[in-house]
């Protein structure tokens, strides 16, 4: 049986200006990678601030492995990267990750004993004794990353872990978070990087205007509809009629020679290979599709599914609302 790592039950935190985020429910398992997405201002760093127990939720509750957000003991489960870090500019790295250990309750052994590694895993380095005002945004949150992992805690709330990092150094990230949940971690993830959370996360949450909007399985979202293109050669635009008769699925002809950037019509003057284009539920139909094609003694160069990105699912869920994040 999958253990709840993290319990939200109705949480709802108003600001005295009536902002922030209301009924809030999410439970996720421990070891799973849970994301949360959301337009400038929807309340994911709320929500994240009540959960490490940074702020007071005015109504509902939240527990992490059964522990009430905000108490003593929740707080030994969870290492935080929080969206604004800044850290003692007068420090060494090492001594801020000590600092950060310390205040875990590790010894200052214990904490040294982890320092190397922690340095290692997030490309520090051989930095950790330059003092922080030497370093850059980026080594600053990759410090900011060791030190959430200081005291190995099994919950990682992470707001916007790579908001600062170049390509290279996002990737790196990536990299870390993925071997984190290969080791059981359980991560809460506040990104707008929504690569970032395909890759990672293995269920996500849209907030808007401090409710949330739509959620599900990363994979359901992804592959819910998913277009097939088939680059078809010695087509003939008669023959577009006859297939979506006979195959039982709509085929829209797809930009001649080039996939993805939208339909034209049988009308538009065709070259002899065309990309068609259909969403189809099974691969045993694309199959069939391939083989109508075939038979009618056309080529099939090329056919490929095309999965919905969680960018376009995320347009499309806040296209069209009147209150969308911070443009009210
Ligand atoms: N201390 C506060 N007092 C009053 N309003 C606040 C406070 N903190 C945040 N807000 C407001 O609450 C709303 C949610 O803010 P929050 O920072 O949680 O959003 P977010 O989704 O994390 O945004 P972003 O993606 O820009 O980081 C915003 O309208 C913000 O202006």
């Amino acid at each position: 049986m999958t253990v709840t790592a993290i319990d939200i039950q109705n949480l709802t935190k108003e600001y005295s200006n009536g902002k922030g985020c209301r009924n809030v429910t999410i439970t996720v398992g421990e070891g799973e990678a849970f994301g949360f997405l959301g337009p400038n201002g929807a309340g994911k760093s709320t929500l994240v601030k009540m959960l490490v127990g940074l702020i007071h939720p005015t109504d509902g509750e939240a527990r992490l492995f059964g522990d009430p957000v905000g108490s003593l003991a929740a707080r030994r489960h969870i290492g935080y990267l929080p969206e604004l870090y800044r850290y003692q500019e007068w420090l060494t790295g090492q001594e801020v990750i000590q600092l950060h250990g310390r205040l875990c309750g590790m010894s200052k052994q214990e904490a040294d004993a982890r320092i190397p590694m922690l340095l290692d895993r997030v490309g520090l380095g051989n930095r950790g004794k330059d003092r922080v005002k030497h370093y850059s945004k980026g080594m600053q949150q990759r410090l900011g990353l060791a030190c959430a992992l200081v005291n190995d805690p099994p919950i990682l709330f992470l707001d916007e872990p790579s908001s600062a990092l170049d390509p290279v150094g996002r990737m790196d990230v990536r990299r870390l978070l993925q071997e984190l949940k290969q080791e059981g971690k359980t991560i809460f993830l506040n990104s707008h990087l929504l690569e970032e959370v395909e890759t990672i996360c293995d269920r996500i949450a849209l907030l808007n205007n401090g409710v949330i909007l739509r959620h599900g399985q990363v994979h359901e979202v992804l592959y819910a509809q998913t277009r097939w293109h088939f680059k078809v050669g010695g087509f003939t635009p008669d023959i577009l009629p006859w297939l979506t008769e006979t195959s039982g699925i709509p085929l829209q002809i797809l930009q001649s020679g080039h996939p993805g950037t939208g339909a034209v019509t049988a009308s538009d003057s065709l070259q002899d290979t065309v990309w068609l284009g259909a969403v189809i539920d099974n691969e045993e139909q694309v199959g069939f599709i391939n083989t109508l094609i075939v038979n009618q003694g056309m080529t099939l160069y090329q056919v490929e599914p095309v999965r919905e990105r969680l960018e376009e699912w995320f347009m499309e869920a806040v296209s069209g609302l009147s209150h969308r994040g911070e443009q009210e």
